[in-house]
């Protein structure tokens, strides 16, 4: 029989430990006295001390690593503070500074909670997934480390994405963090750096592909599975050539989802239906040229189609309204060798190699980088696009900050003030002739965390694209009039809990109605949303 929790055992466990604030009770009934100083202190004097200690340093990398090992230690404080200081923290736990967190990640490691499942493990992956010290896992946000951010293949260091997108989870939607499982698949590296570096803590070869990686990704799907069955798994920050495939085998499958291929389009396609309201106009009326023709860049682009489908266009007419640039230039039919997924959005148009001549070609109302290139939207593109439209769209939504296609300045000083503009990583307010414009993030953040807690609290056996789409419309509808003239295109993030709640609602909504709910429709769905959220509150 387990033996009750006690003594150091308490102050060792984080779903547990209160640290200084255990009362006097508590440490009589759990053997903590002596082990603690006797003041009893509040969990907002705890919250106090904390982020005391964290505005005493500039070092970004430093706050995160004091959040970190927050969470290591007490889970309720940890919770208690991102929550409370979320516009100030989010850049920390999440991006810009996750992305530096996991480029140093082997250097500054001390523990972790995570599982890893290495291709070594193949046969074996069963006898992990039973290692795992929770009974119950509702989500879990896997990644492979290939794709992290915009900063590339960053092996075991991609662990850190699924923790920062699974803190989200609980802070923005009140997952339950108990419940929650952030996985790094490790086949290998094809880093350089990582390679040869002393201290690089996952396998040092080559990444292994092919047959063998989707043998060993099934057996990790089917064991979490078998072991908590209805288990929601994030796919998050896999290179393009994987993540579409992951996504065709297993979206009819298992509850999953691909958060950069679909959460991303969800907010994207939001942004959109924010500027447009703030134009007076319709989504179907936007030109929109892609910087970036991959994961992203598609599922945005199929999402938009079909939020132009439901506001009356045909397929057609709105893939005419979609262009995409990649690698190689602008998507013409032309091209030999696109991939059915880019074809589709091919046109009948001269080639072009630079995104100026393509945006010159193509006259668009709205520019969206996703393709990682720092820069791109420079003076001339971003002049180009102020003297074709009156009001232009333009959204740099590459991460992290050093991956920005613009900055949040030079958008609006290009465009005269005149651009509806979102960035992938937080930009600070910008004053401009005496106006002060508050950018915000057209990050997939804004919607995966209500996404979760709809398809979790419906038990949804799948998550169709409907979903993407009922989650858009929700966030939009959270946004208010002053909002919009002030340039904010998405909510503030002081109020990121009662959105994520009404995202939830919408998706609940969906689930319900579309038949791939497990549970009856509550009375008051709010209320049991609400009521569902985890709250960072001491047990005593
Ligand atoms: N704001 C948000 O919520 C999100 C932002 N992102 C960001 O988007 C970026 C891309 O991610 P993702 O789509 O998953 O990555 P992919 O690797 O799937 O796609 C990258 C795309 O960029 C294109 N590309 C590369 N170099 C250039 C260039 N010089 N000029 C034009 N296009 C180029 C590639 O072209 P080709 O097809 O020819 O190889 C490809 O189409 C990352 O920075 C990521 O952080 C991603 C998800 C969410
Ligand atoms: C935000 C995100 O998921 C990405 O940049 O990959
Ligand atoms: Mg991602």
């Amino acid at each position: 029989m387990a033996q009750p929790l006690e003594g150091v055992n308490v102050l060792r466990n984080p779903y547990v430990n209160e640290g200084t604030a255990f009362s006097k009770e508590a440490r009589e009934k759990l053997k903590l006295r002596g082990l603690l100083p006797p003041r009893i202190l509040t969990i907002e004097l705890q919250a106090k001390r904390f982020m005391e200690r964290v505005r005493e340093t500039d070092d970004n990398l430093v706050k995160y690593e004091l959040l970190d090992s927050l969470r290591h230690r007490n889970r309720t404080l940890y919770f208690y503070v991102l929550i409370n200081h979320i516009e100030e923290l989010m850049p920390i736990v999440y991006t810009p500074t996750v992305g530096k967190a996991c480029m140093d990640y082997d250097h500054i490691f001390r523990n972790t909670d995570g599982l890893y499942v290495s291709i070594e493990d193949k046969g074996q992956v069963a006898e992990l997934v039973s290692n795992c010290p929770q009974e119950n896992v509702d989500i879990i946000v896997v990644t492979d480390g290939e794709r992290i951010l915009g900063l590339g293949d960053l092996g075991t260091g991609g662990m850190g994405i699924p923790k920062g997108k699974l803190s989200l989870y609980t802070a923005c939607a009140g997952i339950h963090p108990e419940r929650s499982l952030p996985v790094c698949i490790d086949v290998g590296t094809n880093n350089p750096a990582l390679l040869k570096d002393p201290l690089y803590l996952g396998l040092q070869h080559p990444r292994v592909d092919g047959d063998a990686y989707y043998e060993l990704l099934e057996e990790f799907i089917l064991a979490v599975r078998k072991r908590w069955p209805g288990v929601l798994i994030q796919f998050e920050d896999f290179a393009n050539r994987h993540a579409f495939k992951l996504l065709e085998i297993w979206r009819d499958k298992v509850t999953c989802f691909n958060d950069d291929i679909q959460g991303t389009a969800s907010v994207t396609v939001s942004g959109f239906m924010s500027a447009t309201k703030a134009k007076g106009t319709k989504v179907s009326d936007e030109k929109i040229l892609f910087l970036g023709a991959g994961e992203a860049a598609l599922g945005c682009s199929n999402l938009l189609v079909q939020a132009m489908i439901a506001e009356g266009l045909t397929e057609q007419q709105a893939r005419d309204r979609i262009f995409l640039f990649d690698s190689k230039g602008l998507v013409v039919s032309s091209r030999d060798n696109l991939s059915h997924d880019k074809a589709l959005y091919a046109k009948d148009v001269e080639p072009c190699t630079t995104f100026l001549d393509a945006i010159e070609t193509v006259k668009p109302t709205a520019i969206v980088g996703l393709a990682a290139q720092s820069g791109a939207f420079n003076a001339y593109v971003l002049g180009a696009m102020a003297r074709l439209n009156e009001r232009p769209i333009i959204f740099a939504l590459s991460n992290p900050t050093s991956k920005a296609e613009c900055t949040a300045r030079e958008a609006y000083t290009y465009t005269e003030g005149r651009c509806l503009f979102a960035c992938g990583s937080p930009f600070p307010p910008v004053e401009l002739n005496g106006k002060t414009f508050v950018p915000r993030q057209g990050n997939n953040s804004y919607v995966f965390p209500g996404i979760g807690l709809g398809a979790l609290y419906t038990k949804a056996s799948l998550i169709p694209d409907g979903v993407f789409l009922a989650a858009a419309r929700a966030l939009t509808e959270t946004v208010t009039d002053e909002d919009l003239a002030n340039g904010s295109l998405f909510p503030s993030l002081t109020e990121v809990r009662s959105v994520s709640r009404h995202i939830a609602q919408r998706v609940a909504e969906y689930c319900l109605e579309s038949g791939i709910a497990q549970i009856e429709k509550p009375a008051d769905l709010t209320a049991a949303l609400e009521d569902y959220m985890y709250k960072p509150k001491y047990l005593d």
